[in-house]
């Protein structure tokens, strides 16, 4: 084989797929047809890039030979390296909120609206696991500072970045004692429920059933040392990482989303040498987890990080 056909033979195989969302909030799928490599599985409408073919392109194509509708703006989700047995895809996954007809069956595959809570990930193909997640999850992740001794301030940054839209938030707490941190908490867990948000907590996933968190979020040491998933699927599992190596182990344990940095120098973490954006996006390329950009990052950076491949950003400080 010449080295070129060999680089050929080694590419993975470059899959665009929409996540075609209705005005109900509701996601369409498609059944495999039997015979076909994971026959029977429920699908994102979507196929192959064709040579010559951008792959935004290859998306408009597909979408229009399989379900028959014209697609509008497009925003790129989330690009999903994965190897089955037989063959090693590059799934590039788009969300579509708006289209021109009304989608139907063009090849004889049996198709569905599912809300998206309601993505079952045991009907889907695996590399379409990531993808309800990325679903799920908003742009912008805020993680708590250390609470100080005024919990009425805390509470009241908190709200504040509730206002301003914040959905996704970690209470990071390491220094109270196991009653206050309860306490904390459950004052936390009240607001961002009632803002229609999710709060999941730093490293103690001992907490989370007892307390009825929505997930925990677990340091790169802790990861090291988790021998499986520390909760259940019903709960966000998330672990930071800062190599490749730590990706690769919280895809390994199931982690449902990573957060990654530092992408900047930033004072709260003076001793770690940053990324840089480039280095960022490499390893972003390669995961095949939702990413968060962190560090030395404010909500202006979005763009920058969605270029990346980044599901969002998240901080602490520039975001409290
Ligand atoms: N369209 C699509 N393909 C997916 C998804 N998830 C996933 O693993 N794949 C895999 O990506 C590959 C490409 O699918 P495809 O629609 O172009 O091709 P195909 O297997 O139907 O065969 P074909 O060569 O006859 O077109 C398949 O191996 C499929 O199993 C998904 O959500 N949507
Ligand atoms: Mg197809």
């Amino acid at each position: 084989m010449s080295t070129a056909a060999a680089e050929a033979a080694a590419a993975p195989i470059h899959v665009v797929a929409a996540a075609l969302i209705d005005a109900d909030g509701r996601v369409l799928l498609a059944q495999r047809p039997e015979g076909k490599h994971l026959a029977g599985y429920w699908e994102f409408p979507g196929g192959k890039v064709e040579s010559g073919e951008s792959a935004e392109q290859a998306l408009r194509r597909e979408i229009l030979e399989e379900i028959g509708v014209r697609v509008g703006a497009v925003e790129s989700l989330i690009r999903i390296p994965w190897n089955y047995a037989s063959k090693r895809i590059l799934l590039d996954v788009y969300r579509v909120d708006s289209f021109d007809g009304v989608p139907h069956s063009c090849e004889g595959q049996p198709l569905k609206w599912v809300p998206a809570a309601a993505l079952d990930p045991a009907e889907m193909p695996e590399a379409d696991h990531p993808v309800i997640h990325a679903l799920a999850l908003p742009r912008e992740y805020l993680i708590t500072p250390e609470p100080g001794a005024d919990t009425d301030e805390f509470l009241a940054r908190l709200d504040a970045a509730l206002a301003r839209g914040v959905r996704l938030v970690q209470l990071r707490a390491h220094r109270l004692d196991d009653a206050a941190l309860r306490s904390l908490a459950t004052a936390c867990l009240a607001r961002v429920r009632t803002a229609g948000g999710q709060l999941l907590i730093s490293r103690r996933f001992d907490l989370v059933e007892e307390l009825d968190l929505d997930g925990v979020h677990v340091s790169a040491a802790q990861l090291a040392e988790l021998g499986e998933r520390p909760v259940t699927a019903r709960r966000w599992f998330a672990a930071s990482c800062h190599t490749a190596a730590e990706l690769h182990m919280a895809h390994r344990l199931r982690a449902d989303f990573a957060v990654l940095g530092t992408v900047a120098a930033t004072a709260s973490h003076p001793g770690q040498p940053p990324l840089g954006w480039q280095a960022f996006g490499a390893l972003c390329e390669q995961s095949s987890l939702p990413v968060f950009a962190l560090g030395g990052l404010a909500p202006g950076d979005l763009g920058r990080a969605l270029q990346c491949g980044a599901q969002g950003v998240a901080g602490i400080s520039a975001f409290w």
